[in-house]
């Protein structure tokens, strides 16, 4: 064999079975890590010590700032957290350049239950914060997937779950942040004290401050969900269900559909209950040997009756962590076969971050050829038109739809109704694209244009191909501007909004 021929064959054999390195090295890696991260968060809470530190781990983010002041500030800022532990598919190629600024604040601060908030330093992970509010009866209002998404990212940037119609997106139920700004100061803000800041926080992926710590509301929580499953073979009557579902007075607490093609879904309704009822079976969805809960989901379709189950809080919470949503299925084919699951589903998922770090040149450029990882937010009632140009631009299936509430805030979303909150569902698609005459820029680029034209918006952790001109109109930068405009440093710290997230910057 020529070298050549050697380097085809691996490159063959890290595309097409990727799941060889995945179950050989990554899981196992996977699982150390998570054992090493567990008991670390658990000697912390023992020795009590986090919050205690939390002061002086922010004059540590603070001196950093102000060495950075002191010299000839010919580089902007940016946090130290490698790109590959991100979740997001891309890296940003500003973390190279930038001065990078650690900001390892990685501990739960206090849970007041009078008040019913949590206070969390930004390396919190959701994995993390259920686990720990589980046995105190509580749980955030909205519990973004996946496990390894932190409050940082959320905060700058947004999360979205299946009771976002009623609580909003992540910074809807945050009640106060504590920065580090470009001039070395510590500032809080919420709706009362520095309102600006506070309201141009939340999508600004990093380009006001550095997040030391956010006080987030809780809600009393129960010990399962009753989910019930209902199943449409039209898309009229699934969207009309859908936003019936999610605008009427009193929604169900979780509201959420799986499109399996244009034409059928299953539409999921859930509540916080204390006991299991007879009208329908326990599943625990996230033991190791369960089915990927998509497959679940799908057997509801092909079974084409309405069905409850009871699902425990934590698994309900997390149920699409462990396939990724669908994307799992791409990477080890036959995840989801029962021999599988029941002898190595314990190992799953493998960690988004070492993923990331492993992942061949060969694969990054399939991706960017053949793999749509895109969350587009329309205005509810352009659910059923936005599903059909999906279908004619992409075609992927499933298709993720999640409705969620935009509070009338100032900041970056501006809804276009004097109302004092909007209807919006997030369209997830994350697949291989089997539409016709797809090639990525074009099309991603027809959607953007799709989505900005019906006043919605794309979450910006996905590749955006919108221009900087484009951008500015799909995101309301007046407030974001004037904020960026009054703190000092600010604007040769960091860049604007547009230089961290658009596809350039990122690889
Ligand atoms: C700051 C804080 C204050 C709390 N106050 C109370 C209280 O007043 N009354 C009460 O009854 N319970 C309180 N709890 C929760 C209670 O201690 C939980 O039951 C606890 O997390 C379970 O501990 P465990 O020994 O079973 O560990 P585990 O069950 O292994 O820990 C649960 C998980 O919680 C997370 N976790 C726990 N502590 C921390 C931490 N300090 N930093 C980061 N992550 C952490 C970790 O991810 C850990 O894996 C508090 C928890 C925290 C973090
Ligand atoms: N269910 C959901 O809602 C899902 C949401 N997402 C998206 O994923 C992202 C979150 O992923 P995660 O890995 O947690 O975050 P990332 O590390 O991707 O961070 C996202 C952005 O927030 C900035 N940021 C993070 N922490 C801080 C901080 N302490 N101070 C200042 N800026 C900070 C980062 O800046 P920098 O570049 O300087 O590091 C980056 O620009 C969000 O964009 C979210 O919308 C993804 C999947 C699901
Ligand atoms: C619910 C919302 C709003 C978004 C969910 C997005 C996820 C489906 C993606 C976020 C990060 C993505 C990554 C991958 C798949 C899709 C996500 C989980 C990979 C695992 C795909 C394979 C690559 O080699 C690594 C990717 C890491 C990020």
């Amino acid at each position: 064999m020529t070298a050549i021929e050697t380097e085809t064959f691996l490159e063959y054999i890290l595309v097409e079975h990727r799941w060889i390195i995945v179950m050989v090295a990554l899981l196992p890696i996977s699982l150390i890590w998570k054992i090493w991260s567990t008991l670390r968060n658990y000697v912390v809470f023992k020795l009590n010590s986090a919050p205690k530190m939390h002061i002086k781990k922010v004059k540590e983010v603070q001196s950093q700032v102000k060495a950075w002041l002191a010299g000839d500030r010919s580089t902007r800022l940016c946090t130290a957290r490698p790109g590959w532990q991100a979740m997001s598919f891309r890296q940003g190629i500003y973390k190279k350049t930038f001065t990078n600024i650690k900001v390892n604040l990685v501990d739960v601060l206090e849970v007041d239950m009078e008040n019913m908030t949590v206070r969390c330093e930004p390396l919190v992970t959701m994995g993390q914060l259920s686990r720990t509010l589980e046995p105190l009866g509580l749980a955030l209002a909205v519990v973004p997937e996946l496990d390894q998404l932190t409050v940082g990212g959320l905060v700058m940037g947004t999360g979205v779950e299946s009771s976002s119609h009623i609580y909003g997106l992540f910074q809807h139920f945050c009640l106060q942040y504590e920065l580090v700004l470009a001039d070395g100061s510590v500032v809080t803000c919420s709706k009362d004290e520095n309102p600006d800041l506070f309201y141009a926080v939340p999508w600004s992926y990093g380009t006001l401050g550095f997040l030391t710590s956010a006080v987030i509301k809780v809600v009393p929580a129960k010990k399962y969900i009753r989910l019930e499953y209902r199943p449409y073979n039209k898309l009229s009557d699934l969207a009309h269900h859908f936003v019936e579902e999610s605008v009427k007075d009193k929604p169900h607490q979780f509201i959420e559909a799986l499109l399996f093609t244009k034409n059928s879904g299953v539409l999921m309704t859930g509540d916080m209950v204390d006991k299991i009822g007879d009208d329908g079976k326990f599943n625990p969805i996230g033991k190791w040997y369960a089915e990927w809960f998509f497959k679940q989901v799908e057997r509801h379709l092909t079974n084409n009756r309405t069905a409850v189950e009871y699902v425990p809080l934590r698994d309900y919470y997390h149920r699409h962590t462990r396939s990724f949503f669908w994307e799992l299925q791409d990477i080890i084919p036959f995840g989801n076969h029962p021999i599988f699951r029941y002898l190595l589903g314990w190992l799953m998922p493998p960690e988004v971050s070492l993923l990331k770090l492993t992942q061949p040149e060969a694969v990054t450029k399939l991706y960017d050829k053949a793999h749509v990882i895109q969350d587009m937010l329309v205005p509810v009632e352009h659910l059923e038109k936005a599903i059909n140009v999906f279908h004619d631009e992409i075609e992927v299936y499933p298709i993720w739809l999640c409705p969620f509430r935009v509070f009338n805030h100032p900041g970056q979303l501006k809804i276009k109704t004097k109302a004092d909150s909007q209807m919006f569902v997030d369209i997830g698609v994350y697949g291989v694209p089997k539409a016709k005459g797809y090639e990525t820029v074009t099309s991603t680029r027809r959607i953007e244009a799709f989505v900005s034209k019906h006043d919605g918006f794309q979450m910006l952790y996905a590749d955006t191909y919108t221009t900087l001109e484009e951008f500015r109109a799909m995101f309301d930068h007046t407030l974001y501007d004037k904020v960026r405009d009054s703190l000092p440093y600010c604007k040769d710290a960091f860049p604007e909004i547009y230089g961290k997230v658009n596809r350039s910057v990122r690889k």
